[in-house]
């Protein structure tokens, strides 16, 4: 996992752009993005054991890095509200309003424009010591005794860092714990699907290999349950030479099922001494519990997380795998969308794209397409009716323009559906919340709208989800 102190360093060129040559436009679409690939771990047992607890996401609950480190920090578009205000900045109309709406103009109006390319976290003190956290960085690559604290989360002040949480950039080190003939890898992919899973497996399988010498790594097949199957998966550079060219993952995923005991069994008795866990934050809370197990054991086995959300809401590292793919093809939705919108007259087009909590895809793809009218994310709510309201918004678009898009993210306005179809709440095998389908339900409440306008002939509504 590339993790980065929380005061932020000087970036490294991020090696993976927007790239989609594989795949339509399918959750599980391959992506060359290699630039948070994961290495495999080299430390000992404790210093691969980068867990759940370490990579915190971006939600409503935690806050935005901003939001934690209050008014000093800079307005960065990583953000949703900076993106909101940079696309207001921009000249987009936006219905969705934050909270906080008068903080995010503050402090974005003046920088948006300049930040935009900076895609930065760091707080605002950071620009002026970035040079010097990263050599500090590079320093550290020493492999001192200081540095194997572990797990990868460290008191920022026993190391002299200043306030706050450190984490050590994952990368190969120079001295490792495991004798490479001794090592025995598992990797496992568990969870939802992303775009770049089948190339983190193989970044791994050929690491272990060239980098390191290491032989014997295993695959264990559909996600946590594999664990309790007989049969493994031999995995070698050769065979998984071509993967990264596949969408979904080679291993299988599943939901559900985790016995921390039965996997710590299991990891035990096929003598596996390094195990890669590949997913969600789901999958890491699982990962922290074989971690602990682990431990308690006394086992010599490094449990390494390795953090994987298409929503790139994870602060700690750069940039989520996957994430780029998932905006590229949100972009060429948001693009179809527009071409049938414009063909029509009054045509509206709606598209659904995935984030639970966070806007990033949807306000990227929003950015990135300019045909955007309305973006609407889980962070900032929004109401239909009334002066301001989503309805009144798209009449004057319409009338305006004669079309519309809105882009909208899943996870958005679910309290609103919920409480206009009085529904309860459902949950998936492993507890998360079922959304309710908001895109279906935004057309069908702009078609119930127009229809009652008899100045405006009925807008067609399109639904496109890149899923
Ligand atoms: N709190 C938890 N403790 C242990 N295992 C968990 C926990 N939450 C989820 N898991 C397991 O992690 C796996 C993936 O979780 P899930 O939430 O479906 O996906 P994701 O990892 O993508 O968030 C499932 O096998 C599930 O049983
Ligand atoms: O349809 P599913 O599989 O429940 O996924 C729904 C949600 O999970 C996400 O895909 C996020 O999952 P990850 O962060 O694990 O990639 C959201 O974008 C989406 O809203």
């Amino acid at each position: 996992m590339a993790a980065r102190g929380a005061r932020g360093g000087r970036r490294r060129p991020q090696s993976g752009g927007a790239r989609a040559a594989h795949g339509g436009p399918s959750r599980g679409a391959a992506t060359a993005n290699r630039g948070t690939a994961a290495r495999p771990a080299v430390g000992g047992p404790s210093r691969g054991a980068a867990v759940a607890t370490t990579a915190r996401r971006r939600s409503p609950a935690h806050g935005s890095p901003a939001r934690r480190a209050g008014a000093r920090r800079r307005s960065s578009p990583r953000r949703p509200e900076a993106l909101l205000a940079a696309a207001a900045a921009r000249g987009l109309p936006l219905l969705a309003r934050s909270e906080s709406e008068s903080d995010c103009d503050s402090d974005s109006d003046s920088e948006s424009e300049s930040d935009s390319d900076s895609h930065s976290d760091c707080d605002s003190d950071s620009h002026s010591d970035s040079d010097s956290d990263c050599d500090s960085d590079s320093e550290s690559d020493s492999d001192s005794d200081s540095e194997l604290s572990p797990p990868f989360l460290s008191n920022a002040a026993s190391l002299g860092l200043g306030r706050g949480t450190h984490f050590r950039r994952a990368r190969p080190r120079q001295q490792v714990y495991f004798q490479p003939d001794e090592v025995s890898a598992g990797i496992v992919t568990c969870g939802g699907l992303c775009p770049g899973l089948n190339t983190v497996v193989r970044e791994l399988v050929c690491g272990l290999h060239h980098m390191y010498g290491v032989t014997n790594v295993v695959g264990i097949e559909g996600g946590y349950k594999g664990f309790y199957a007989s049969n493994t998966v031999e995995l070698t550079p050769r065979s998984v030479n071509d993967i990264h060219k596949r969408g979904g993952t080679v291993l299988g995923t599943s939901r559900g099922g985790h016995d921390t005991t039965k996997i710590v069994d299991s990891i035990q008795d096929r003598g596996i001494n390094q195990v890669y866990i590949i997913g969600g934050d789901g999958t890491q809370k699982g990962a922290a519990t074989i971690h602990e197990e682990v431990q308690r054991r006394g086992l010599k086995c490094a449990v390494v997380g390795i953090p994987k959300t298409i929503d790139n809401d994870i602060v700690v590292i750069d940039k989520s795998f996957g994430f780029d793919t998932a905006v590229e093809e949100a972009r060429r939705a948001i693009n179809v969308a527009h071409v049938e919108a414009e063909s029509t007259e009054n045509g509206v087009g709606v598209v659904k794209l995935m984030s639970r909590n966070s806007g990033f895809i949807a306000m990227y793809a929003t950015l990135a397409s300019r045909d955007v009218d309305c973006c609407l994310i889980p962070e900032s709510p929004f109401y239909l009716d009334g002066k301001r309201g989503l309805l009144e918004f798209a009449e004057q678009r319409l009338r305006e323009n004669g079309h519309m898009v809105i882009v909208v993210a899943e996870g958005a306005g679910q309290d609103l559906i919920a409480k206009s179809m009085n529904l309860a709440d459902a949950h998936d095998a492993s507890g998360n919340k079922l959304l309710l389908d908001v895109g279906l339900w935004l057309c069908h409440k702009i078609k119930e709208h127009f229809k009652k306008k008899a100045s405006f002939p009925s807008p067609s509504s399109t639904s496109t989800r890149p899923k």
